[in-house]
This record gives structure tokens, sequence and C-alpha cells, in this order.
């Protein structure tokens, strides 16, 4: 999705959603941690830096507000990249232009579906850039995450 986009646009924002949010099911990892995956697969790809700016965004408990409270955390910018229907939905009510990426194999690149398998211990690894499984094993997340749903065998 970042290449698709830094083929039409000069630099990229991108967002750390529910940056608040670590060790639960659908967000284990800390917002630093989430950015040393993106950094070290940017590197790996080639992404100069100043292409793009990593923002974490905590989330708000008003969604209607949503999209001014993201404008007050990022520089300006033209457009937005999204596919999740409440991000394009409350961007478009707040008046920005909207650029939908292609679904890239999205059955199989599911974030809900690699932390399953994680859980289950089917082969994930994969599913996420090496630099990303690499960066996650070398922070025990996946024993993390089996420790956070009860699943750990100990
Ligand atoms: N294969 C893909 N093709 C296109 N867009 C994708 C693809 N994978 C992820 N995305 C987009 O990237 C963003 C992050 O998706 P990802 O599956 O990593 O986490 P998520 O949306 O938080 O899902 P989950 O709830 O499963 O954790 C979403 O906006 C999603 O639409
Ligand atoms: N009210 C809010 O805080 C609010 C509203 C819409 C999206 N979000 C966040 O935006 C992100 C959207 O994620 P995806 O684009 O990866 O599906 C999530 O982290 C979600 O929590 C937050």
């Amino acid at each position: 999705m970042i290449k698709w986009g830094l083929e039409r646009l000069d630099e990229l924002i991108v967002l750390i959603g529910s940056a608040q949010e670590s060790h639960t099911l659908s967000n284990p990892f800390t917002a630093g941690e989430r950015i040393e995956m993106i950094r070290n697969v940017m590197r790996a790809e080639g992404i100069p830096g100043d292409r793009y700016y990593l923002v974490p965004i905590p989330d708000i408990l008003m969604n209607n507000v949503w999209a001014y409270h993201v404008k007050m955390y990022v520089p300006s910018f033209e457009a937005v990249i999204a596919r999740n229907p409440l991000v394009l939905r409350l961007f478009k009510e707040a008046g920005n232009e909207i650029l939908i990426p292609p679904s890239f194999n999205r059955e199989k690149y599911n974030s809900t579906l690699i932390r399953k398998f994680m859980i289950t211990g089917e082969e994930w690894e994969s599913l996420v850039p090496e630099q990303v499984s690499s960066f996650i094993k070398s922070i025990k997340g996946d024993e993390r995450l089996r420790e956070i749903v009860g699943s750990d065998k100990r």
C-alpha cells in the first residue's frame, strides 16, 4: 500500500492507529514497536526516510471529530489513502480528497488472521515481511500474544 501511495504522491504520512493500545488481542504491539517494524521494512525496501512520516494517533471516543483529531497531529496533506470504510466516511465528511488503493490479496494478508496463526501455532512468518517476523521474534511478541489470550502452554 505504501509503494502504491508513493507512486502517486511525493510524501506519505503513515498513521499508526490506536496508538495508546498494546498488549491486547487486536493491538498486541506498542506504537513504538510498530514504528520499528515499519522502519525496518522501509529500509529493507530502499524507501528513503524523507518520503514518509510515521505519526502515532491515539483513538478518541468521538468518531464525528476523529478526522479533525488526526489533523491536529499531522502536517497538511492533499489526500487520504485508506480502505477502512469508517476512516473513508469520516475523512469524506471532513471534506478531504480520498484515494482507495486496490486490495492486495487481502484474504491472505489480514492482520486478524495472522494474529490467530500466532496464537494457534500455525505458520505466520511468510505472511509478513522478513524484517517484521524477525523483530516480533526478537521481542518474543508471539509469546506475548499467546499469554494475553491465555493460550500459553505454561
Ligand atoms: N493486502 C492489502 N491490500 C490492501 N490494503 C490492505 C491490505 N492489507 C492491509 N490493508 C490496509 O492496511 C490497513 C491495515 O490493515 P491490517 O490488516 O494490517 O490491520 P487492520 O485493518 O487493523 O486489521 P485487523 O483488524 O485485522 O487488525 C487497513 O486500512 C487495510 O485496509
Ligand atoms: N474514534 C476513533 O478514535 C477512530 C475512528 C476511526 C478510526 N480510528 C482508528 O483508525 C485505525 C484504522 O485502522 P485501519 O485503517 O488499519 O483499518 C484504527 O486504529 C482505528 O482505531 C479511530
